[in-house]
């Protein structure tokens, strides 16, 4: 194992990296799968809803060129709207789409699941203890997030975790509003938004084509392994260093 990397900035992923893809894809995900109806019915009038609903509209006109047989055009009515929205919204999650207006109404329905104790924050056991120990360095190593869900998701994620409230630890948090994570300027605008040089920050994730955006982007990169993630490529173990815990960062 190569010596543990030097960085004045740490950068994390969570699905896959931090947090198991079950639990997003086996406790997330069916929650807002199913109760989106209901959400919807009961908080359509919401101003902030009507926000999304807006986007949501937008974003279904545009994913329907693509995907004609599944994506309906949302109706101007309200039962016609949120019958389209659910229809809408329930293929986006099983075919796992990172869409950012698709992402912020699904924070909204799991803020309901985390307040009612309904989930908890899922965290590998060696996360929060180096959390804790970068937050003790001299200085302290600022730590940020960087997750295809809403910021507002993942401070639900850190706030109800099973750990407890980590928000302390964390610097910032970043979402799809500053760019795809496969797109190497979302990393060069993170970079500058945090006031490090890329060299400087450390960026953990589980998938290839992030790695590899981040990398482009001067970053340092560890691919992470977890159990139940998709197998790496032959390429991308050649090409990255691969860790199994964050014990290896430190
Ligand atoms: C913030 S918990 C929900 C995470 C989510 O919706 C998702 O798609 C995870 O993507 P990531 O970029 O964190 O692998
Ligand atoms: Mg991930």
């Amino acid at each position: 194992m190569p010596p543990p990397p030097e960085f004045s900035a740490l950068l994390l992923d969570i699905e896959g990296t931090i947090t198991s893809i079950s639990f997003v894809k086996d406790q997330l995900f069916p929650y807002a799968y199913d109760h989106v109806e209901r959400y919807l019915q009961e908080h359509f009038e919401d101003d902030g809803l009507q926000g999304i609903v807006s986007d949501l509209r937008g974003l279904a006109k545009e994913q329907s060129l693509l995907d004609p047989d599944q994506v309906r055009i949302v109706r101007d009515d309200k039962a016609g709207a949120i019958e389209d929205l659910v229809h809408n919204v329930r293929h986006w999650i099983n075919t796992d789409k990172k869409l950012t207006a698709m992402k912020a109404l699904q924070g909204l329905i799991w803020e309901e699941a985390y307040r009612r104790g309904d989930v908890k924050g899922h965290l590998y056991p060696d996360v929060f203890p180096v959390l804790e120990l970068l937050c003790k360095r001299s200085p302290p190593t600022p730590i940020y997030i960087y997750s295809s869900g809403s910021v507002h998701a993942q401070k639900l994620l850190f706030t109800h975790s099973i750990n407890g409230d980590i928000t302390g630890k964390l610097s910032g948090y970043f979402d799809t509003n500053v760019g795809l994570k496969g797109e190497a300027e979302s990393y060069k605008s993170i970079c500058r938004q945090i006031g490090r040089d890329a060299s400087e920050v450390l960026f953990l994730t589980d998938v290839e084509a992030e790695a590899r955006a981040a990398n482009e982007a001067g970053l340092q990169v560890r691919l992470v392994v977890r159990q139940g993630n998709a197998p790496l490529s032959e390429e991308a173990k050649k090409d990255f260093t691969v860790i199994h815990t964050l014990d290896d960062i430190i």
